[in-house]
């Protein structure tokens, strides 16, 4: 229950307007919860403010339209602005209106570059067959090449969001987007990013490792890509939010593509887009049913969502991508090719709809599609049977399946290659959907510790006992460590305890544990955390408290889609449920103010 005491109470108590209280108090909240900003009307009848906040004298609109504390989009500055009914503290209606402002000067210059751009790729056509399996496969497909239209998007594009679930082929289309970039520009600068190092890491490691055949000066270029995080590319000061890359000094790349775009905030996403300049193309990869960041917005999902139909496309850019295609091959489907798009964001968002990972009809791909649209029935079959090779729901959350999951951490500890060792304990990891209780990450990687010092293979008797896995909890630029990134504490040639991480290139570090700041141990995590990450297996731990707000659709799917090949979920049938049925709601102007791109208020 909130008290008067509570921190969004005092900080609404710092403004001297006391009937504008209520509201100010209302916005920090929902801001620490991840929202950007309020629709004062539709909150002021919810139950939220606390007594002698609960008080809100006359009309809404004209209490914000008198105060001198809030202003308008083109008012003067004041620590809050009210927009288009949605309160907003100053600093996010910045950073909205930036992301906005740079979207549309990214859709304004490659108006210009389109032409030019069209007969280049013209010229590759042979490749761009290749590629796209056009020749040989031509007949055999059932349906349009989604990764064909978001790759030939993304070239004449200057901002484009791919789109997709696990397994989609993002990777697999960015490979391809390469291939063809540098056989059109072979000097063409290119940045590869995440938020977190271990999912830049990953991206790196998925096009080393692509499928598609590569001609050996295309290998060599994509050798030299080297995968940075966010705050690498965009030159953090220290740990501060500030960066040496802005619109006044942009970043100097042909292309620069981030992944695991979903997880980026709406300070950050603003800044990145700050620092791409006019001549810069921009990729974001991500799937936009995936949780969002902890931090405040959801900017990937909104940018999504402002379509209520995804891949239409006009007549032109449809002439223009077709003609890639061989006689025999599926076409864009008529519906979705139009003479006019009303949204500014089409052309400019593509979703990869097949999972070459998952099959649609069992497993992990059925589970989490069940999911994310809350189809009950099929979620009622998987309660029922529990009979899919790749899906085990423990309704009883028995300790002996836990135990039989834990053991597998055993590979591991028993690796005496580090670097092997590494990769062995990626293999499998534990998900919880809270920190703290008997079923949150503490409690439960303490039952791991014991179980396997009980087995007598950790003997956890000091912080950084030998085969501790921990995960890194701030990013240290000074050292290349970066918040999430996963070491395991082994002692060194002279016997000294040493935490060890793999970098981009795959190469060992080491690092006295003292140096590298707050750590925690990685048994288990939250499923926030797991974001970037894949791991074969996975035990999903869904706490046995249905009515959780924390427990959505969006955090089940994220951890179910975590797992490669098998997925234990300990859960109830309740649980289950009502987590499906669950969404999470963040509150963003950037839906209702998408139109702001092409008519500017
Ligand atoms: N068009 C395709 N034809 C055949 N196989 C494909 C195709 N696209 C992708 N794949 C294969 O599917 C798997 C997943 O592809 P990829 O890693 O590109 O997907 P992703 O969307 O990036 O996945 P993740 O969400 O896990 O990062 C890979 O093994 C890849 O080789």
């Amino acid at each position: 229950m909130q008290t008067i005491n509570d921190v969004h109470a005092q900080f609404a108590g710092f403004f001297p307007e006391v009937e504008l209280r209520p509201l100010i108090y209302l916005l920090s909240k929902k801001l620490s919860e991840g929202h950007v900003c309020i629709d004062p009307m539709a909150l002021l009848d919810s139950s939220e403010l606390p007594e002698p906040l609960d008080q809100v004298v006359g009309d809404v609109a004209q209490l914000l339209g008198d105060s001198q504390l809030v202003s308008t989009a083109c008012g003067p500055k004041r620590p809050m602005v009210w927009h288009r009914e949605r309160l907003y503290l100053q600093r996010y209606f910045h950073y909205e209106t930036v992301i906005l402002e740079r979207i549309k000067d990214f859709l304004d210059s490659e108006r210009e570059r389109f032409p030019a751009m069209k007969q280049a790729l013209e010229m590759q056509r042979e490749l761009i067959r290749r590629l796209f399996g056009a020749d040989e496969n031509a007949g055999s497909r059932p349906d349009f090449d989604w990764q064909m239209m978001a790759a030939l998007l993304a070239l004449v594009n200057q901002f484009t969001i791919i789109t997709g679930g696990p397994g989609t082929g993002k990777t697999t289309t960015v490979a391809k987007i390469l291939t063809i970039l540098f056989a059109v520009n072979p000097a063409a600068k290119v940045a590869l990013a995440a938020p977190t190092g271990k999912a830049a890491f990953r991206m790196a490691e998925s096009l080393k490792n692509t499928h598609i055949e590569l001609t050996e000066a295309v290998k060599e270029q994509f050798g030299r890509l080297e995968p940075v995080t966010l705050h690498r590319l965009l030159k953090a000061h220290g740990t501060s939010s500030k960066f040496r890359h802005h619109a006044g000094n942009p970043l100097r790349y042909d292309l620069v593509i981030v992944d695991e775009a979903s997880m980026v905030d709406v300070t950050l996403f603003a800044k990145l887009l700050d620092a791409v300049g006019s001549n810069t193309q921009l990729i974001l990869l991500g799937d936009k049913n995936q949780l969002a960041s902890v931090e405040a917005g959801s900017v990937l999902g909104d940018l999504c969502h402002t379509q209520s139909t995804m891949n239409v496309v006009t007549s032109e850019k449809a002439r223009f991508i077709q003609q890639f295609l061989v006689e025999a091959e599926p076409s864009i489907p008529h519906h979705l090719v139009v003479e006019a798009c009303p949204n500014p964001l089409a052309e400019h968002v593509v979703e990869l709809q097949k999972s070459h990972r998952f099959s649609d009809e069992k497993g992990i791909g059925l589970l989490s599609k069940a999911i994310i649209n809350n189809d009950q029935p099929v979620l009622q079959a998987f309660l029922l049977e529990n009979i899919d090779d790749a899906i085990t729901i423990d309704k009883g959350y028995d300790a002996e399946k836990f135990h039989a999951f834990a053991e597998g951490y055993r590979a591991y500890i028993q690796e005496p290659d580090t670097a092997l060792a590494l990769k062995k304990l990626n293999d499998l990891r534990v998900l919880c959907a809270i920190r703290e209780g008997d079923q949150g990450v503490y409690a439960v990687n303490r039952r791991i510790e014991g179980y396997l010092q009980e087995k007598k293979w950790l003997q956890p008797q000091n912080e950084f006992y030998e085969n501790r896995p921990v995960m890194v909890l701030q990013n240290n630029p000074g050292l290349r460590l970066f918040n999430g990134d996963i070491g395991i504490v082994r002692k060194d040639a002279e016997g000294s305890p040493k935490v060890w991480f793999e970098d981009a290139s795959g190469a060992l570090r080491a690092f006295i544990p003292g140096h590298i700041g707050a750590v925690e141990t990685v048994f288990a995590t939250t499923v926030h955390k797991s974001q970037g990450s894949e791991f074969d297996r996975v035990l999903v731990l869904l706490p046995n408290q249905p009515q959780l707000p924390i427990m959505t659709r969006e955090l089940v799917y994220t951890a179910i889609t975590r797992g490669k090949s098998h997925v234990l979920l300990q859960c109830t049938d309740e649980v289950l449920m009502a987590a499906a049925a669950r969404s999470v709601e963040r509150a963003s102007g950037l839906m209702h103010r998408i139109d702001e791109i092409t008519n500017k208020q």
